[in-house]
């Protein structure tokens, strides 16, 4: 494909390429020579003069519009649809990358494309550009794989090797509405503190850049988020829980012994490495950081997700906010783990109202601080008393200071998965 490719319409049930350049600036789509220098087809189920397609430059830009016109003689008897929205006799339409048109008659016979705007995505693909620096080592592309509340994931190539180009993920976070300077500096962190840190259950970091208001970082490509797999499977076995807790655990475990919280813990944030989904990793590290040490920055305000953050927390917001600084410790990622350990096994959608509740966010952190977590949900699913008292009573204690560490657990999860035949994973 040439470079000047402004827009193209890609067959999607047949095997058919139609393209638009700065040359060739409009075509004809039909099915016999009526349709002069155009793209003549001889399906005979489009019209002879179905459609025109063109480009327009939008006025004072140098940015190219495609539009398509409806062109037949007979709307009863030839159809052109645009998303399934018919055009009208001698209607036009502004195309948009992605959507799909279908040319035909009206027996449903159809040829069916997708429009690609190609030029929008070079305009695009040059603003997520990587750094000069970077430029043998990453190609970014402007497939949006993903959205946090801080930045933008796209889809990347890792050409460390050029033999072996491998996909990898580049996250961008701008600074913006939801994240100001200050927010931008602490995400800055991220890279820094992932490239110290080496373990098989945690997101390896393959290169970061930090330009005044933009960062970014590339990352290994992961398959899907634990909430997905969820929101697939509904609950999971006693036996898969093991193995997927014991592996989010041995991360924890490797976190906390280095003093580092991860303070933002929740099923999104926890991958598939691959479809076989065997192996999990932990990401988004943009909150964590080392409890121990003193810093300027206190935080005085909510981290994470509120569904995920224990009651001490939501206490203190309502209470002493000089307190919340201290109280983000390793046992906020347990209490964590906790509420996920709870939802993969009941399948419900919180430990915090029951099933037939609506969820409310006005009455979650009273419902945290307050409520005593229900176990039947877990031992309708025949859950080992065990399992049950060690997330309900040691994961999701209330009292912070009593709450099992991760170290412990591990002790427990190995004692547990030996008594019900797991072995140690
Ligand atoms: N390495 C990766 N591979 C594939 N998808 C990813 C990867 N990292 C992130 N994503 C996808 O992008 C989404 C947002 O990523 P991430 O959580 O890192 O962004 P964020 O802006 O820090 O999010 P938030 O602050 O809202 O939690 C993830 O939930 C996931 O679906």
């Amino acid at each position: 494909m040439s470079l000047q490719v402004i827009s193209c319409f890609k067959g999607r049930n047949v095997q058919k390429y139609i393209e638009l350049t700065e040359n060739q600036k409009s075509i004809i789509i039909g099915s016999d020579d009526a349709c002069g220098k155009g793209y003549i087809d001889n399906e005979v189920f489009i019209a002879p003069f179905h459609c025109f397609v063109y480009l327009r430059k939008k006025e004072n830009q140098q940015v190219w519009d495609t539009f398509i016109q409806e062109k037949t003689m007979n709307t009863q008897k030839y159809v052109t649809y645009v998303n399934d929205s018919k055009l009208k006799m001698r209607g036009k339409q502004l195309l948009f990358n992605d959507d799909v048109i279908k040319l035909g008659n009206n027996n449903n016979q159809l040829m069916v494309f997708v429009f690609h705007d190609e030029y929008m995505k070079r305009v695009k693909e040059k603003e997520i550009e990587a750094p000069e620096i970077y430029s043998d080592r990453f190609k970014n592309k402007y497939d949006i794989i993903g959205e946090g509340a801080h930045s933008v994931i796209y889809r990347a190539s890792d050409m460390k090797n050029k033999k072996h180009i491998k996909d990898c993920i580049c996250k961008i976070v701008k600074e913006s509405k939801n994240v100001n300077q200050y927010t931008f500096n602490k995400l800055c962190q991220e890279p820094k503190l992932l490239q110290s840190l080496s373990h098989i259950n945690i997101i390896k970091v393959l290169g970061f850049y930090i330009e005044p208001d933009r960062l970014l970082i590339w990352q290994e490509m992961m398959y899907e988020d634990l909430e997905k797999y969820r929101s697939k499977v509904k609950s999971v076995s006693q036996k898969e829980y093991y193995d997927i807790s014991f592996q989010i655990l041995d991360a924890l475990k490797y976190l906390h012994e280095k003093n580092i919280v991860h303070r933002d813990l929740k099923p999104e944030n926890i991958m598939w490495v691959d479809k076989e989904h065997s192996r999990l990793k932990l990401i988004d590290f943009g909150l964590a950081k080392y409890y121990n040490i003193e810093t300027s920055d206190r935080d005085m305000t909510l981290c994470g997700t509120p569904h995920y953050t224990p009651p001490e927390i939501h206490h203190a917001l309502n209470s002493d906010v000089y307190k919340v600084h201290d109280l983000y410790k390793p046992s906020v990622d347990i209490w964590a783990f906790g509420v996920i350990s709870f939802l993969l096994l009941s399948g419900l959608y919180s430990p915090f109202f029951n099933e037939d509740e609506d969820y409310r966010g006005d009455l979650l952190p009273i419902n945290i601080i307050k409520r005593t977590i229900p176990k039947e949900p877990l031992m309708k699913k025949n859950i080992d008393k065990l399992l049950i008292h060690l997330i309900t009573d040691k994961m999701l204690l209330h009292d912070h200071k009593k709450r099992i560490t991760a170290n412990e657990l591990t002790e427990v999860f190995i004692y547990i998965g030996r008594s019900l035949g797991y072995g140690e994973n």
